[in-house]
């Protein structure tokens, strides 16, 4: 007691160490018991509790109401019956206990496992029957009670509590909701720290404030870590916690998942996907493909070999497989039918095409031309969101619905900034605790990131056809003064917001005590503050700043960092700049405004980017860069395609002629046609274009690159075929060149119409599609090779015509220098080459028509005027396919006659290589 009188009236100071009015700690003793009137010291308070009397004395025996109360209010601490339950708390004392829980505890109650470990805290503080084991009463004050006896109220006590009890009690209400603010229910019971920042410590240090309404005298909570002892005696109190998904009683439910994570559900992981098909440790799948490929060769290969032995058996060359008899089902019989209705007409048509081709020649390019001048009235979308989605689907519906009664989401233009390989450090903050910086979040960088803001609100952009010069605040989301914004009206996201963009006060200091410590804050300290409570308008350091933005919202500090671990904000990887742009609609003048600032916006970030290049990685991007990327690609493709074209059209040039002289190789070459052919091409991809968007059909960039070349595709192969077709096919005797040309198509066309039909109506169902980009592409290239056939059918069938003509008489012309046949003959001139391949007497006729015939003479016989693409294939497919090209080489024989009279009339040199050949196994 001469310790304790020592101690009067003054504060003790120091863990365990402090001056004690507790000299009995011992299990079954009280620190203090029943009411002593009201704290001198506490002046307001929302109820009017009173001071317990210092009372190291044993604990009394419950009974009665006290005992029926402890029972609802702390039923932990009843045990057994009446005579056992001793406690240290009076009735009164129990209902002051049970108003200040009740009242407090309100918030936690939506938990039922939380509100009874809060309950627990101060049941054992304040009834414990071994309250004195872990309390020690501090300070006292002399009153004395109105009766005149002296009393001595405790005023200041210490709570020993072990470390893990203590933080499972604050675990188990962390997580607890209060509904009316839409915060956490902690966040009222922390004091400045808020929900965020708060710890046990911090939590029980607040309820054990005698400032904060409730509590009527200070309590100096000390949580002992696990496994170390106070000293003098004192057992920290310990125990188990429930745990928030913890029903307290059978009849009771567990706190929601919403209130404590652990009691959500577990989430249902997906059903382990089926296990591939192995074999041993292959892929089964792959290894039966691999066997039936295998199989499939090896039969292949088998029956090659039989073949051939079978033919060597007999001593000579397979002969080609007879053709199949005609069918004879009525299907058969009707596609055989409809392929001669088809064959008669195209014939008619090719022949009266053929007949006036001029006519006919204008005919398609008025109509080509007339269809294309419809591209004036071209709309090309670049909106990606137009180009790729659905007009009817739900997200854009929705798009609409927002857009419309919310205006358009604003365009976003972000700069995001890291320093890699910075070393992150460590910063020891006297009010919040020690924190991780990283890298990038140092004073420098934030610097620069300020300059770059102050340069982005001074640059102006020209906007040409409105006619002005644009500033940021013409253009920016300022949601706090939307009618006349000012620069710092404008809605900016950036970590210098937590500053409100002030140089200034980035670079404030201040001195600060807190507790026993006492050191500088500067803006880490702010910083660590805002991040927690970016809604603050006053932090809780000396420096007294605001979080707010200069626009005056807050900064979220999920937006304004990137690349941070769980909520620690300050060790993000990455700074983000956010400035939000009005969105007007485009047909609003004030849309070009915006494009024309965020053209500058790139041109300032991207100096910013070259001057801090090498200790800063700025990455950044604007609404306009997605369409800005879309058109630069698009841009970039188009020498490529025009290269493409070239090639493309050089190709059919060279291998749609014949060749049989360099000095012919002009009248040979197919210029003309080839031209031709790729200008029905692109009359039929202009024609189709201009119909659709006369029809208001919108296109864009890609589909007008790639049309193009589906087309060439399809157009060039019916070119070759139906050319090579010609060049092959003989006139028969007293058949005119129209006519000539009407067979020819004959037989060609009706294929070309069933593929060109079978083409258009896989394209028409492709159209099918909702996605606009793929909708247009496909009406686009049926439309476009609908038109194709067409024009081929008609334009270019009379450009044959004119070629054919124009050829025969080139070729009396040159003709009467060379030796070539006169024009009564011109029709045979391609008889030998159709069926005389080069490569059935390549060999012998190289090495025999060798040097010192002139090349002009020389030319006819070796190239026989076959083309020259088909000429490579042959080549290869006699070499390869050994027995086809017999047989075909066979079916030449019988017009061999022909064929020597021809080189016979024709003058010298071949003679002796056709004779040769002619003396083959073949001759009949
Ligand atoms: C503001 C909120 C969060 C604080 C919550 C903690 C409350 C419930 C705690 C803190 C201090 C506690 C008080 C401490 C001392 C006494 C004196 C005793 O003779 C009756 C109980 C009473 C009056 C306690 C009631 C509960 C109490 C008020």
């Amino acid at each position: 007691a001469a310790g304790g009188l020592a101690g009067w009236g003054s504060r003790p100071a120091g863990r365990g160490a402090a001056p004690t009015f507790t000299p009995i700690h011992r299990a079954g003793y009280c620190a203090f018991y029943g009411e002593c009137g009201r704290n001198p010291e506490v002046n307001i308070s929302l109820v009017s509790s009173k001071v317990p009397c210092l009372s190291n004395t044993p604990a009394r025996v419950a009974a009665g109401p006290l005992l029926a109360l402890l029972r609802t209010v702390c039923p932990e601490l009843v045990q057994g019956n009446a005579e056992t339950t001793r406690v240290c708390c009076s009735l009164a004392q129990l209902r002051a206990l049970q108003l200040s829980v009740a009242l407090s505890g309100t918030v936690l109650s939506r938990c039922p496992a939380c509100a009874r470990n809060f309950a627990n805290l101060y049941c054992n503080n304040i009834c414990s029957p071994d309250q004195s084991l872990f309390t020690n009463v501090t300070r006292i004050v002399n009153r004395t009670t109105v009766q005149g006896t002296p009393q001595l109220a405790v005023v200041e006590y210490q709570c020993f509590y072990r470390q893990y009890f203590a933080d499972d009690s604050f675990t188990s209400c962390r997580g607890v909701r209060l509904p009316a603010t839409g915060g956490y229910a902690i966040d009222t019971m922390c004091g400045r720290y808020g929900a965020r920042l708060c710890t046990t410590q911090r939590w029980l240090d607040f309820q054990g404030d005698k400032n904060n309404g409730l509590a009527p005298l200070q309590i100096d909570f000390q949580l002992v870590p696990n496994g170390t002892q106070p000293g003098d005696a004192i057992v920290p109190l310990g125990g188990t916690a429930w745990r928030c998904n913890q029903a307290l009683s059978a009849q009771e439910q567990p706190c929601s998942c919403q209130d404590c994570a652990e009691s959500c559900p577990p989430v249902i992981a997906p059903p382990t996907p089926q296990p591939h098909f192995l074999v041993g440790n292959a892929n089964g799948a792959l290894l039966l493909c691999g066997l039936l490929f295998g199989h499939f060769a090896l039969v292949f290969v088998v029956a090659l070999l039989c073949q051939y032995r079978r033919a060597k058996k007999k001593g000579t060359a397979p002969q080609p497989a007879p053709a199949p008899p005609p069918a004879a089902g009525r299907s058969a019989r009707l596609s055989d039918a409809s392929h001669r209705v088809l064959a008669r007409a195209f014939r008619r048509w090719g022949t009266l095409v053929a007949g006036h081709p001029v006519t006919v020649l204008a005919a398609a390019a008025v109509l080509a031309g007339g269809l294309s001048a419809g591209l004036v009235t071209l709309r090309l979308t670049t909106d990606p969101v137009e180009l790729w989605s659905a007009p009817g689907s739900r997200a854009r519906q929705e798009k609409a619905f927002y857009d419309q009664h919310f205006g358009p989401f604003f365009r976003t233009n972000q700069v995001i900034v890291t320093a890699p390989g910075r070393p992150s450090s460590g910063y020891e903050s006297v009010v919040l605790g020690a924190k991780n910086f990283s890298g990038v979040l140092s004073e420098d960088v934030l610097r620069a990131l300020l300059e770059l803001q102050e340069r982005l609100a001074a640059t102006t952009a020209w906007a040409p056809v409105a006619g002005r010069e644009v500033t940021l605040s013409d253009v920016c989301y300022a949601p706090l003064n939307p009618t006349q914004p000012g620069l710092a009206d404008c809605c900016v996201n950036s970590v210098t917001q937590y500053f409100q963009n002030n140089a200034t006060r980035l670079a404030m200091t201040a001195t600060q005590t807190d507790g026993k410590k006492t050191g500088t804050v500067d803006w880490h300290d702010h910083l660590i503050y805002c991040v927690n409570s970016p809604l603050s308008f006053k932090d809780i350091t000396a420096l007294e700043l605001s979080c707010m933005a200069e626009y005056g919202g807050p900064v979220f500090p999920y937006i304004a960092f990137g690349g941070y671990p769980g909520s620690e904000y300050t060790e993000a990887e990455a700074l983000i700049v956010t400035y939000s742009l009005n969105n007007f609609p485009r047909d609003d003048p004030r849309h070009e405004w915006v494009l024309s600032w965020e053209r500058r916006f790139l041109e300032v970030v991207g100096d910013f980017q070259r001057d801090h290049g090498p200790n800063l990685s700025v990455a950044f991007m604007a609404e306009r860069s997605l369409e800005d990327e879309i058109n630069r690609t698009t841009g970039e493709d188009i020498p490529v395609f025009a290269i493409s074209y070239l090639v493309v059209f050089a190709y059919i040039a060279l291998a749609l002629g014949e060749y049989t002289a360099w000095r012919r190789v002009l009248v040979e070459s197919k210029v003309t046609l080839a031209l031709g052919g790729i200008a029905v091409v692109l009359g039929a991809v202009f024609a189709s274009m201009g119909f659709l968007a006369l029809l208001g059909l919108p296109s864009s960039l890609v589909i007008l690159e790639v049309v193009p070349f589906l087309v060439l595709a399809v157009g060039a192969d019916n070119i070759f075929i139906f050319v090579q077709e010609y060049q092959q096919s003989q006139r028969e005797p007293g058949e005119t060149r129209e006519q000539h040309i009407g067979r020819v198509l004959a037989r060609v066309a009706p294929s070309m119409l069933l593929c060109s039909l079978s083409e258009v109506v896989c394209f028409f169902l492709g159209a099918l599609s909702s996605m606009p980009a793929v909708r247009t592409f496909a009406l686009t290239a049926a439309v476009a090779i609908a038109f194709d056939f067409l024009l081929q059918m008609s334009g270019f069938v009379a450009l044959l015509a004119l070629d054919a003509r124009r050829q025969e008489v080139r070729s009396v012309g040159t003709g009467g220098e060379h030796g070539v046949p006169l024009p009564g003959r011109v029709g045979t001139e391609w008889a030998p080459s159709g069926r005389v391949p080069g490569w059935a007497r390549g060999g012998q006729q190289g090495a025999q028509g060798g040097h010192g015939v002139p090349v002009g003479e020389r030319m006819p016989r070796m190239g026989g005027g076959v083309p020259v693409g088909m000429r490579v294939f042959r080549g290869w497919h006699g070499v390869t396919l050994g027995s086809p090209g017999w047989a075909w080489g066979g079916r030449g024989v019988p017009l061999c006659p022909r064929y020597l009279g021809w080189t016979q009339g024709g003058g010298g040199g071949g003679l002796k290589v056709d004779t040769e050949w002619a003396r083959g196994p073949q001759i009949p």
